[in-house]
């Protein structure tokens, strides 16, 4: 019989990762995490339902690369939101699986050392742990999905989920998110379309069957029930932001003409801000302002945020990587980020209770 070379020409090998069922043994939900993670997307619900006037803040640093100064991150997350907790609902941005444009570090899952030597096994793994410590701290959390197994290993540990501008029109990433256990926000296109979002609402919506991976590893045909939750993200696109007014309404008018809910979150990073940190304060208090004379659609914003503002590239000797700096994209510094969040409580606390109204 004559062998074939015609099956799996250009992948150089498959390494068995431990299942879902046996990293959620290891690292069981706690007591704690487990009441934080359903009170959390209790609250969202809440929010995209308007039975909380509050608005959310998906608020963090841009990728998480260092577990450690994460952790050191989200306690001074956790202590702020005590401070605001009636103006705004803070959900900690852990975003472990970056998108590249291209070519790239994708994320501390799929590359823990940043070396290239892609142990994902210990990624997931440290992910996991990450997450669970970070629930402990009373902190909901938010991540990209962007990888359709990962939700299996750390879905439990999520209170909100974005779909990236990158992957908002992949029918897998739609597929997906009807299945997830949480509100989900779908990004803009990178050129600024808004109406990718508003169908991948839609078909999220929908129940859908496909394939995937179940808590033993299994492949199955996954069925799901739809979500409810999905919500748009305007991110600004195309070298052009998003959140004025006039974007906001355009996107309000977009929404009712589908007939779905008009609830909207801006992200102040990306094109919104011309990827330039410094200008993110300048989109929070602007989505602020629109609050203030009486916008109903706008529930979230985003926030890329980390200890030390700016951004750095990936060194070949770790050793010399800043503390509590991002890999990713540029983010503003804890200084910034307690002032945004401050002045937004500010005006919040005085205007919500007409929003309630
Ligand atoms: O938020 C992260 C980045 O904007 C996204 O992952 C794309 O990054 P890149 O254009 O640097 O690849
Ligand atoms: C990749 C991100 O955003 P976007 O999909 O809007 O580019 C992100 O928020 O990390």
């Amino acid at each position: 019989m004559t062998i074939f070379n015609v099956e799996n020409v250009n992948v150089s090998s498959f390494e068995a990762m431990p299942t879902p069922e046996e990293l959620h043994a290891q690292l069981p939900l706690s007591d704690r995490a487990g009441t934080v993670v359903t009170q959390g997307r209790e609250a969202l619900r809440n929010i995209l339902d308007r039975k909380d006037p509050r608005l959310f803040a998906v608020v963090g640093p841009c990728s998480i690369h260092d577990p450690v100064a994460g952790l050191d991150y989200a306690r001074r997350l956790a202590r702020l939101q005590e401070e605001v907790a009636d103006s705004l609902l803070l959900v900690m941005r852990v975003y472990f699986e970056k998108p590249r444009t291209t070519t790239g570090w994708k994320g501390y899952i799929n590359d823990p050392d940043m070396d290239d030597s892609f142990h994902i096994e210990r990624g997931m793994a440290n992910a996991r742990r990450f997450l669970l410590d970070v629930a402990e701290l009373g902190l909901p959390t938010a991540t990209e999905a962007l990888d359709p197994i990962s939700p299996q290993y750390l879905g439990d540990l999520i209170a909100w989920t974005a779909i990236g501008a990158r992957t908002t029109e992949s029918q897998t990433h739609r597929e997906m998110a009807s299945g997830l256990s949480t509100p989900v926000g779908f990004k803009n296109g990178t050129d600024g379309d808004i109406g990718i979002a508003i169908n991948a609402i839609l078909s999220a919506s929908h129940p859908h069957a496909f394939l995937g991976v179940n808590s033993q590893g299994r492949t199955s045909i996954v069925r799901t029930r739809g979500n409810r939750y999905g919500h748009v993200v305007l991110r600004g696109g195309d070298g052009r932001p998003n959140y004025d007014t006039v974007s906001v309404t355009m996107a309000e008018q977009a929404l009712a003409k589908a007939k779905l809910p008009a609830n909207i979150v801006v992200d102040c990073s990306h094109a919104n801000s011309f990827k330039n940190p410094d200008l993110q304060p300048l989109v929070m208090a602007d989505v602020v302002n629109q609050i203030r004379f009486g916008n109903r659609s706008l529930v979230g914003v985003m926030i890329e945020s980390n200890i030390v503002g700016g951004k750095q590239a990936i060194p070949e000797d770790l050793s010399r990587l800043v503390y509590g700096c991002s890999v990713t994209d540029g983010c503003v510094g804890w200084e910034v980020t307690e002032k945004m969040i401050r002045d937004a409580h500010l005006v919040l606390r005085d205007v919500l209770p007409a929003r309630a109204g």
